[in-house]
């Protein structure tokens, strides 16, 4: 199948379990919770989204006929001279939507590492390294396993207690980014020693200024 990706870039993971960690991000375009036009943003499922995935018009974007060009272009984004722990995060938009097993085997195959970050409103199919799921509130939670839960708070009608039994191995609280991000970390940071099964999740890339 084809592929249609915003853009490739070199870059440091900045949240989660993985965050400091030297990758690739591939950005799919499109998103099943959001069309990405902000004068459709009020009425969407997902309102918070802080990302540009419309379009092909990013670095390294295009559309990809198969899964070899593409992972061809993601290895030679990768900035190490050493393929050692190369490392891919598949993200978006929903990355889910486009994401099958031609991709991934054939990133394997480059040596890389998977990673995905998802709404997980869609299932992962099998042979992902590290799935983090971020679920949103007033959709429907397929996805209810995997490597790091990571929930952006608050979300008033998603509230940590009710995904804190799925079987992931790290739970994370990310604040919202806005108008209100002060006040959402410090109820983030709140919530965390109160409840020590989470953890902060900065987006650590904002702070420096990196992509
Ligand atoms: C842009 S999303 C793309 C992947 C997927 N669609 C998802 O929502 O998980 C990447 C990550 O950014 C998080 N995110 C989006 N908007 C945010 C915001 N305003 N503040 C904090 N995190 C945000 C998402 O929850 C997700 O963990
Ligand atoms: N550096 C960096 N780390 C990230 N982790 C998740 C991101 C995303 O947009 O999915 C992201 C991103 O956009 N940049
Ligand atoms: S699900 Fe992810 S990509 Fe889609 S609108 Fe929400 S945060 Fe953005
Ligand atoms: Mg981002």
């Amino acid at each position: 199948m084809s592929y249609t990706v915003k853009e490739i870039f070199p870059t440091l993971q900045g949240e989660g379990g993985q965050a400091g960690r030297a990758a690739v991000f591939c950005r799919f375009a499109g998103c099943n919770l959001w069309s990405g036009r902000e004068e459709d943003r009020s009425g969407a499922a997902c309102r918070f989204c802080d990302t540009d995935f419309i379009g092909t018009d990013g670095e390294g974007g295009g559309r990809f006929a198969d899964a070899a060009s593409l992972a061809d272009a993601i290895a030679a984004a990768w900035p190490a001279s050493s393929r050692a722990r190369a490392f891919v995060v598949f993200t978006g938009g929903e990355p889910l939507l486009q994401l099958d097993a031609a991709l991934i085997d054939a990133m394997h195959a480059r040596g890389f590492f998977i990673a995905v970050e998802t709404n997980g409103t869609v299932p992962a199919p099998a042979g992902i390294d590290w799935v983090c799921v971020s679920p949103k509130a007033g959709t429907a939670l397929v996805q209810e396993s995997g490597q790091e839960l990571k929930l952006v708070f608050p979300q008033p009608d998603l509230m940590p207690e009710q995904v804190a039994g799925l079987a992931f191995s790290q739970f994370w609280l990310q604040p919202m980014d806005g108008p209100d991000r002060v006040a959402n970390t410090a109820r983030a940071v709140e919530y965390c020693m109160a409840h020590p099964q989470w953890r902060l999740s900065l987006q650590t890339h904002k702070l420096i200024g990196i992509p």
